[in-house]
């Protein structure tokens, strides 16, 4: 990925997370959909990167998709993962471009909050240093709290991701003042993270509904959507889908750059 795309500016990269994909293909333990086809899609549609979270419990991307993405596809991967030894091993097996380090809870349905980076520094701070070491770029996935952020700087990440779960659920639920209240959040913690000299990324749960806000951050350069798009594939296919996300995403980075002009 070229520099150029890591500062404040026009461009706002997608990442296109494929778990679901996986989901689909597991319901009956075959090998169609497959979620490395579903990737050079998403590529040829747009994408500028590709996402896939590694479980523990497997329950959706395998370690077989992990081997694959990180020699069939022609962009960056990046590699979704617990902070545990595990993860760690296959990391450094396959040296994807990035590794965003996320929490886990073998009972939860999906990513449920952010990274504790504060309560969990002694487990971090080494984990992060042998990736970097093997020339990983490390994005901690957090809630938009500059403490979390100041943590992840302190802790030598290159990234933090935002967790934009609570501003997507709030836009659900229909409750606007709420949602502008947690857009504003993340407008925020985005300025702060970008101020300590970290690039910012933002994800989880975005829709065409909800995209224009949060691309529309300057700081933030990457987006990672993944559920949505699979879910809209289904209905209009994904080329069509990315294709929509990314028209989405450039128009709110227009209007805003012009704003801001
Ligand atoms: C961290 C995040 O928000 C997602 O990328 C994560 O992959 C969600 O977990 P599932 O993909 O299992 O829903
Ligand atoms: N880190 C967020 C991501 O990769 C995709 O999240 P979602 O769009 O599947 O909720």
């Amino acid at each position: 990925m070229s520099s150029s795309r890591t500062g404040i500016g026009r461009y706002l990269r997608l990442g296109v997370n494929i778990d679901h994909v996986a989901t689909i293909r597991n319901a009956r333990g075959g090998r169609h959909p497959d979620p490395v086809r579903a990737a050079h899609l998403a590529a040829d549609a747009g994408a500028d990167g590709i996402t896939a979270h590694l479980r523990e419990d497997r329950r959706h991307i395998s370690d077989e998709d992990i081997a694959r993405l990180s020699v069939e596809i022609d962009r960056p991967l990046n590699f979704e993962m617990a902070a545990t030894d595990e993860m760690r091993a296959i990391a450094l097996r396959h040296r994807p471009h990035a590794c965003c380090i996320v929490p886990e809870r073998r009972e939860e349905r999906t990513t449920e909050g952010g990274l504790d980076v504060i309560g969990g520094r002694r487990t971090l701070r080494p984990l992060v240093q042998a990736l970097r070491d093997a020339g990983i770029r490390v994005s901690l996935f957090i809630e938009p709290d500059t403490s979390q952020m100041r943590a992840a700087q302190d802790i030598g990440a290159d990234v933090v991701e935002i967790h934009t779960g609570r501003y997507c659920d709030l836009a659900l639920a229909g409750d606007g003042p709420g949602r502008e209240a947690e857009l504003a959040r993340i407008r925020e913690a985005a300025a702060f993270a970008h101020g300590l000299g970290l690039e910012v990324h933002a994800g989880h749960g975005l829709t065409f509904e909800t995209v224009s806000g949060v691309a529309a951050i300057p700081e933030i350069v990457e987006l990672n959507i993944g559920h949505f798009l699979i879910g809209e594939a289904i209905f209009s296919g994904l080329d069509s889908a990315v294709r929509r996300m990314r028209a989405l995403m450039d128009a709110a980075r227009r209007a805003q750059h012009a704003a801001g002009a």
